[in-house]
């Protein structure tokens, strides 16, 4: 899909410098009061699971919690077991709609990701399934813990490491999940949790074919 991100007015979100990429940050997309708000309120109304995945045969709890929400037809499949997305409930609704406004982007669901502790964290992947289409535009909403967020150029190997603050907002857009994995480390401090919210686009055409893929 094509993007306007780059043509809309959207004055607090500024490009990073990544090359080969379409990269954009804003610090302080949501105000800190609101973010604190929505993080409470998420982490006690959301349908949270604890989700597994096999490795080496073994089946291994994901570290994080998960919840998946959208249009009916964003199915996608986790280890084997299809699932059908919950509702979006109002709140992450009004957030879909005011990305869709301010980046000139559909949205149609979002996957809630709970890092509980410093301990939970998603390994380097990319968000290249085939419903997200060509060149999809990923909107993720932070809300709780700063955290660290780190880009590996695929062809060079070069890492390229932000801090993701409390009610921040990251676009990826362009060749972005062509040309990086991403992905958000570890650490041993002891940190409060932290809720992530990756708005996406699942075509109806293309949703059918395939499936979201699981990242550890
Ligand atoms: O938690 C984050 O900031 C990243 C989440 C992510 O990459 C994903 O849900 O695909
Ligand atoms: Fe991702």
């Amino acid at each position: 899909m094509q993007s306007d991100l780059f043509h809309t007015s959207t004055p607090g979100l500024q490009a990073l410098p990544l090359k080969d990429a379409q990269v954009s940050y804003q610090p302080d997309w949501l105000s800190e009061q609101a973010a604190s708000t929505l993080i409470t309120q998420l982490q006690q109304s959301l349908p949270w699971r604890q989700d597994t995945i096999k490795l080496y045969g073994k089946s291994v709890s994901i570290p994080r919690l998960q919840s998946w929400h959208g249009a009916p037809h964003c199915e996608y499949t986790y280890s084997g077991l299809r699932m059908k997305p919950h509702p979006m409930p109002e709140a992450l609704g009004a957030l879909q709609q005011r990305l869709t406004d301010e980046l000139g982007a559909p949205f149609n669901c979002v996957l809630a990701n709970w890092y509980r502790d410093g301990q939970d964290g998603m390994g380097l992947h990319a968000d290249d399934e085939p419903e997200l289409g060509e060149e999809p535009v990923i909107a993720s909403v932070s809300l709780g813990a700063e955290r660290k967020f780190s880009f590996k150029h695929l062809p060079t190997g070069e890492r390229t490491d932000i801090q993701l603050e409390n009610g921040s907002l990251l676009v990826m857009a362009g060749q972005t999940q062509r040309f990086y994995h991403h992905g958000l480390s570890k650490t041993r401090k002891i940190i409060d949790g932290r809720i992530n919210l990756t708005f996406r686009y699942i075509s109806p055409d293309l949703c059918k074919y395939t499936s979201l893929s699981n990242h550890n």
